[in-house]
This record gives C-alpha cells, sequence and structure tokens, in this order.
C-alpha cells in the first residue's frame, strides 16, 4: 500500500527553535538590509561603514579566541583600506563585497574574497588564518557559521555565473550581490540552492541512520536527498526511503531546515517519520549506500558522546554528524523523545 502522508507538523515545541524575533530592531533591521539589496546607492554607502568577512579563494579568515575558540574576522571598512593599500591594492575590489547582513548595532556586513592578494600577508596583516570552509564551519560557534557559510556560497555563486546561459553574454551584478542581469537580454539570475529533505526514521525503540562509501570510517547519517523537479517534500522523502533502503513510512513531521554549504549550496529540510515495527525490514541500495541500519538509543547515546572522529588506527566506532549538521540536531531530538516517552511508560 502507498504511504499515506499527513500534513507536515511542527514536532518540537517552538521553545526548541531559535526563538522568534518579534522587536523593533529586529524589524528596522531586516528592512534596513532589505533596501540595501535592492538600492545600489545606499548599498554603496553601507560598504563605506560596513564589517568584512574576509576569504581567500573561498576560504574563510578566521582569528583565535582568547579563550582558544576560533571566531570570524571582522575588519572594519576603514581598517580594510589601509591594510588593502599596505598590501599594494587600490581598493577597487572592495565594490565586489557581497551583503550577507547587518548586525544588532545596524551595521551591514559584507564578504570579500581577497584571492588576488598574498595569502600570508593578509593573514599576517588580520593576525588570523584562512581555513578550508568545510574545518572552519566545524570550529565556529553555531551562531557564526551559517553567516561564513552564506557568505562563501553567494561569493562562490558570482564567481560562477559571469555569463548569462541564454546569450552566453556578460552578466553584471547589482550592488550587494543579490542578483546578476545579463547585459544583453536583461534576464536576472538569483543565487540557487538546490532543496534536500534530510530524514530520521523510527520504528518506535530504533532509528535508521546509513552511510555511502564517500563517509569517513564510523560516520552514519539520517538520509537525505535532492528533490526532483516538481516533487513535494513529502512525494522526495517517500521516494528516497523507496530507493536508498525500501521502506514505506506512515507519517511524518516537520523539524526544522538549514542551508547546507556542501558540496553546494542546499537548502535541507529536516523530518521525523515513522514506521511501523512489524515494516523494518531493509532492501538497502548498495549503489546509492554502502550501509544502513537500524540503531538502538544506548548505540546513539554513545555516539553522540563522540566528540573528535576516531583516528586511523583506532577501534571502528559509531559516530554521527557534528552538532552544527541537521542530521544532528533529527538525531537528538529523537534521543530526547526516546527519554520522554520512556518516563511516561
Ligand atoms: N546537513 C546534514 O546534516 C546533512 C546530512 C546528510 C546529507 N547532507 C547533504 O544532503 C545532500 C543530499 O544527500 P545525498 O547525497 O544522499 O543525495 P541523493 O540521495 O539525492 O544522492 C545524490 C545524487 O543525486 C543526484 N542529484 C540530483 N539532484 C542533484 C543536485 N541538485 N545536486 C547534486 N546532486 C544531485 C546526483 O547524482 C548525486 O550523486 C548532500 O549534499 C549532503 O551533503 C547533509
Ligand atoms: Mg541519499
Amino acid at each position: 500500500m502507498a504511504a499515506m502522508f499527513r500534513p507536515l507538523k511542527i514536532l518540537l515545541p517552538a521553545t526548541k527553535h531559535p526563538p522568534v524575533r518579534c522587536c523593533s530592531g529586529f524589524i528596522s533591521r531586516m528592512r534596513y538590509l532589505n533596501r540595501l539589496k535592492e538600492d545600489d546607492e545606499a548599498c554603496a554607502a553601507a560598504l563605506q561603514d560596513g564589517v568584512f568577512f574576509l576569504f581567500h579563494r573561498l576560504s574563510p579568515l578566521l582569528q583565535r579566541t582568547e579563550r582558544g575558540t576560533f571566531r570570524p574576522a571582522e575588519v572594519h571598512c576603514t581598517d580594510l583600506q589601509s591594510i588593502l593599500e599596505r598590501l599594494g591594492s587600490d581598493g577597487s575590489s572592495v565594490k565586489e563585497s557581497v551583503l550577507i547582513g547587518c548586525s544588532e548595532q545596524n551595521q551591514a556586513q559584507f564578504c570579500l574574497d581577497v584571492g588576488e592578494l598574498d595569502q600570508a600577508a593578509v593573514e599576517e596583516e588580520c593576525q588570523g588564518k584562512f581555513v578550508d570552509l568545510r574545518k572552519s564551519f566545524f570550529l565556529l560557534r553555531r551562531a557564526e557559521a551559517p553567516l561564513v557559510a552564506k557568505g562563501q556560497a553567494l561569493l562562490r555563486w558570482h564567481q560562477t555565473s559571469g555569463f548569462c546561459s541564454a546569450t552566453g553574454q556578460p552578466t553584471q551584478r547589482n550592488q550587494s550581490g543579490s542578483q546578476r542581469v545579463c547585459s544583453s537580454s536583461g534576464i536576472v539570475y538569483y543565487p540557487k540552492m538546490a532543496p534536500v529533505v534530510i530524514v530520521l526514521v523510527s520504528d518506535g525503540k530504533r532509528c535508521l541512520l546509513g552511510r555511502q562509501s564517500s563517509f569517513p570510517p564510523g560516520l552514519y547519517s539520517a538520509l537525505a536527498g535532492f528533490c526532483d523537479m516538481g516533487e513535494t517534500l513529502e512525494e522526495t522523502l517517500n521516494r528516497e526511503l523507496a530507493e536508498e533502503v525500501g521502506l514505506e513510512v506512515h507519517s511524518v513531521s516537520y523539524s526544522s531546515s538549514q542551508h547546507w554549504p556542501f558540496p553546494h549550496s542546499s537548502f535541507m529540510v529536516g523530518c521525523h517519520a515513522s514506521v511501523s515495527p512489524a515494516h523494518t525490514q531493509l532492501k538497502v541500495d548498495h549503489s546509492e549506500l554502502e550501509d544502513a541500519r537500524w540503531f538502538s538509543l544506548e548505540e546513539i547515546t554513545a555516539a553522540l558522546k563522540v566528540k573528535t572522529p576516531p583516528r586511523r588506527g583506532d577501534a571502528p566506532s559509531l559516530w554521527i554528524p557534528p552538532k552544527h549538521a541537521l542530521a544532528n540536531r533529527l538525531i537528538v531530538e529523537w534521543v530526547e523523545q526516546q527519554r520522554q516517552s520512556e518516563k511516561v511508560e
């Protein structure tokens, strides 16, 4: 029988999600940002007083804090101009920055790739280090990682969208970097994200995780798949589970979402789904997944305690995606739910 899908519902109390910002400060910031996106002159003025996150060939610049943690280096516009001058640049590249946000102090935030400058010289000037995005994403705090990922995704989009796919003519960006327009046809291009559904399936006592052969040893994650053209989220979820593990689920609920920068920009929609304990047999498609298995609460609890991936030569042990990944959030939510239902029983 085909799986039945109820409308997606919010699984957890709203307090588990980032608070909805309802103060007037938030509204005015959002309106200011929207104006900067649309109005080239206003954005050019904001560049003169903005803060900049620097990248070198798409790797973000990080600084070590006194506590030994990492944060993205923030450079004020006037400091940036002097640094560029000292490194022999005329500063014209600043207008290639992309707008990524607005601080609580209403200061516009931009990202700039200084890939044309000597990497070590910029690092010395800024007392930081350019670190590959995959590494830096997991070194940063949960609040900062998405900002850096967003900046890198936008910079990458501009670097690869210089020409119109209809006319082959150059495209020109607006000042904020929120769009590009073909100089010949006027076609407007916006940054693209690929929608992906990620789902944690439970049979009531165990949850289902899988691994691709490209994953590091021992790493298992919730199952994920790109949406095909024309599909609803529920249809993608249904198809992916059928394709990858031969399962039909009987209920689906929405948890939360995230922008995922790897390997390119995806918009990940996280869901929970259930199967009845009588229909848990897996038929894994090994062309897609190296392995998929049901894991008990004890196994998942132990995996959540693994803070660093096992090193080469260590005994193989289960570990799951780190805390910035939506898969981790789904797994933590499932563990909380299991513990709550254990208390009730
Ligand atoms: N944030 C997280 O917690 C988390 C966890 C697991 C997976 N992911 C991400 O989810 C994404 C999808 O997972 P998957 O690899 O299992 O997907 P998948 O099962 O759809 O298989 C990937 C294959 O789908 C095809 N494909 C179709 N549309 C595509 C598109 N727009 N872009 C790229 N490939 C496309 C390609 O052939 C590709 O090899 C991956 O990029 C992965 O990084 C994120
Ligand atoms: Mg998949």
